[in-house]
């Protein structure tokens, strides 16, 4: 009769099998038979040519900027200027992403005050976000922007450009630190990428900080980054954009799994003195399904 064998013998044999299925079995498995082994990610679950998912409304004209076909023309563009700051996140630096004409048409706007949303509900929190807002009516120039994030980002598929918002703040307006991404991929959508524009710059203070960051090597940064600021400081470290009215800084908050990229934490600095008006051109992506949400 086969005797059971001893609580040693299994430990044993499962010190043997555990780096032997890791190592060898699963990666053959995965392969071979690569559809029978669930992923790590949520990628399986996207799907070019598959049905558009829950999430984000595509049909609310209030919310995203659908690609509508109504014709536009764009007289007030001028070219614009790139400079690659990271890889990885992906963030570049834009001059003169918009002209100084589209900058003006786009200021004078009806403003209320701005809210700030933690997944669930929307409020003012002057702690956390003093400035005002405005959505800004889909004319040409809106949509000559809107058509310009677009081509900057390659017409990526499954990419909706949000409606846009002005931000002003006057003195003492910030936006204390957040990410724009909400790690809400699997539920259907989220902000892949962030153009911060600055429309107007008549201030002191107000760059946009981000605390993640290293200073690049070399001066050359200094035209666009505060290049004085105590790094060593909790309050200042990492990077700082000035604001300069036309210039952009264009992001993107998600990798390529889906995960939202920590060093995107960032936030607009108070202003000391004067004005400064910012534009938020965010995109979303908003995958297909291959099938129906676990
Ligand atoms: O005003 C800034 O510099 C940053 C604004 C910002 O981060 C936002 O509106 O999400
Ligand atoms: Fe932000």
């Amino acid at each position: 009769m086969a005797s059971i064998p001893k609580i040693s013998t299994l430990i044993t044999w499962a010190l043997y099998f555990i780096p032997i299925y890791l190592f060898v079995i699963d990666p053959l498995l995965r392969g071979f038979f690569p559809s029978l082994l669930p992923t790590d990610t949520d990628e399986d679950l996207f799907d070019e040519s598959g049905a558009p998912g829950p999430g984000i409304n595509l049909t609310d004209d209030s919310f995203i900027s659908p690609e509508d076909g109504v014709p536009f023309t764009c007289p007030d563009a001028e070219g614009y200027r790139v400079h690659l700051l990271s890889r990885a996140p992906l963030i570049m630096y834009i001059e003169n992403f918009v002209s100084e004409n589209e900058a003006n048409r786009i200021l004078d706007m009806r403003y209320t005050p701005s809210i700030v949303y933690d997944g669930q509900t929307e409020r003012v929190d002057p702690s956390k976000r003093l400035s005002d807002r405005a959505l800004l009516p889909r004319d040409d120039t809106v949509r000559c922007l809107e058509d310009r994030a677009r081509a900057f980002q390659g017409w990526r598929p499954n990419l909706y450009i949000e409606r846009m918002w002005a931000q002003r703040y006057n003195t003492s307006g910030h936006y204390r630190h957040h990410y724009d991404w909400a790690g809400s991929l699997a539920r259907g959508g989220d902000r892949l990428s962030t153009f911060m524009v600055y429309l107007d710059a008549d201030c002191e203070g107000g760059g946009t900080n981000f605390p993640r960051l290293k200073m690049p090597a070399g001066k050359g940064w200094c035209r666009f980054l505060e290049c004085d600021q105590d790094t060593t400081d909790k309050e200042t470290e990492g990077i700082t954009f000035k604001p300069i009215k036309g210039n952009a800084v264009f992001w993107e908050n998600l990798r390529a799994d889906g995960t939202g990229y920590p060093e995107t934490w960032h936030a607009g600095f108070p202003v000391t003195k004067g004005t400064k008006v910012g534009l938020n051109i965010w995109s979303w992506y908003q995958p297909k399904w291959k099938k129906p949400l676990r």
